[in-house]
């Protein structure tokens, strides 16, 4: 039922690339990895024995500059001797900004496209793609998930103005259009999704509780949720959809985050956590 790659966590942040790997582990992906810096490596394995954690990423103040390209070179020979069997790859959750961390990461993103392995972007991701839109310009299977502060740095990048609330989906269908038909997830009270072709939006019922990480279940989900959708788009014996892949994934991953949160505030209120919502991801 999938493999999944996460491309994330660094000295600041572990939590968020175990909530992405765990969430796809936990919705039915067989496997779920995590390429990391080395700081963070053993932090996330201590989270939980079942991810494949990877330390393989540097960040730019444990590297000399006459090593760098050998390290680059490394690490994406690391990841492609992997990369034929990932599903997909989620890149971005506790990233960090390190100047040659986001460099490896945008060859990352070159070769898994090469491979025509879909890619979901979010976090510190979208902070790269934002100033480097070649990454993903034209790429449709990749799919960007961001809050409110990513998606308003996006319409400033491409649209070249503010964010506009009343024509909401007419701006997110231009935006995703610019970026050569890549899908968008806009997060917020509702979520809106577009591929530059339609528009749909989310809006059941979920929690009014904001806790950081909720984000990261939603990305996950996306991953395990579009590599099931390309499957059965592709199959012509499964066919049940012509639709866009990377919609659906992100229909299915919206809708679930959402009932899971609302599941888990039902029985913990104000003081939800992320993990909490991870627990009623397999509940009805
Ligand atoms: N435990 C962890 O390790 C976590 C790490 N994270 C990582 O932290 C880094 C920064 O991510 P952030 O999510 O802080 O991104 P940003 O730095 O863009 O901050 C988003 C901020 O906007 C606020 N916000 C969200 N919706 C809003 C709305 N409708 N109106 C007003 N404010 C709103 C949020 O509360 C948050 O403070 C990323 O690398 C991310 O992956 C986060 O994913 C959270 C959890
Ligand atoms: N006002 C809201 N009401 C209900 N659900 C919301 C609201 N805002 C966001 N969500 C849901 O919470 C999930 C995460 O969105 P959010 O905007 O919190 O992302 P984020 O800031 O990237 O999170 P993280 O803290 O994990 O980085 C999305 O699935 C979205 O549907
Ligand atoms: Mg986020």
């Amino acid at each position: 039922m999938g493999n999944i790659a996460v491309i994330g966590g660094c000295r600041e942040y572990t939590g968020a690339p175990y909530f992405a790997a765990i969430s796809a582990l936990k919705i039915g992906a067989d496997l779920s990895h995590v390429f990391c810096t080395r700081d963070a490596a053993s932090v996330i394995k201590s989270y939980s024995p079942e991810l494949i954690v990877h330390p393989i990423l540097e960040e730019s103040y444990s590297v000399r500059d006459e090593d760098k390209s050998f390290i680059l070179e490394n690490v994406l020979g690391e990841v492609d001797k992997w990369m034929e069997r990932f599903d997909c790859l989620v890149i971005g959750p506790g990233l960090g900004r390190d100047p040659f961390l986001l460099d490896c990461v945008s060859k990352i993103i070159k070769h898994a496209r090469q491979s025509n392995v879909p890619i979901v972007i979010d976090g510190d991701g979208l902070f790269l793609i934002t100033n480097w839109l070649d990454l993903v310009s034209g790429y449709h299977l990749a799919v960007l998930t961001p809050n409110v502060n990513e998606y308003k740095r996006l319409v400033q990048k491409v649209l070249s103005c503010e964010v506009n609330d009343e024509d909401a989906r007419e701006q997110l269908l231009s935006l995703a259009k610019r970026i050569g038909g890549v899908t968008i997830l806009r997060k917020g009270k509702a979520d809106l999704i577009s591929d530059g072709e339609t528009v749909e939006s989310v809006s059941i019922y979920g929690s009014p509780r904001r806790c950081g990480g909720q984000g990261d279940i939603l990305f996950g989900s996306v991953a395990i949720f579009l590599s099931w959708a390309r499957q059965i788009v592709t199959d012509e014996n499964l066919s049940i959809s012509s639709r866009n892949p990377t919609m659906l994934g992100c229909i299915a991953g919206s809708t679930l985050m959402r009932k899971a949160a609302s599941l888990a505030f039902e029985n913990k209120k104000r003081s939800t956590l992320t993990t909490d919502i991870i627990e009623c991801l397999g509940r009805r």
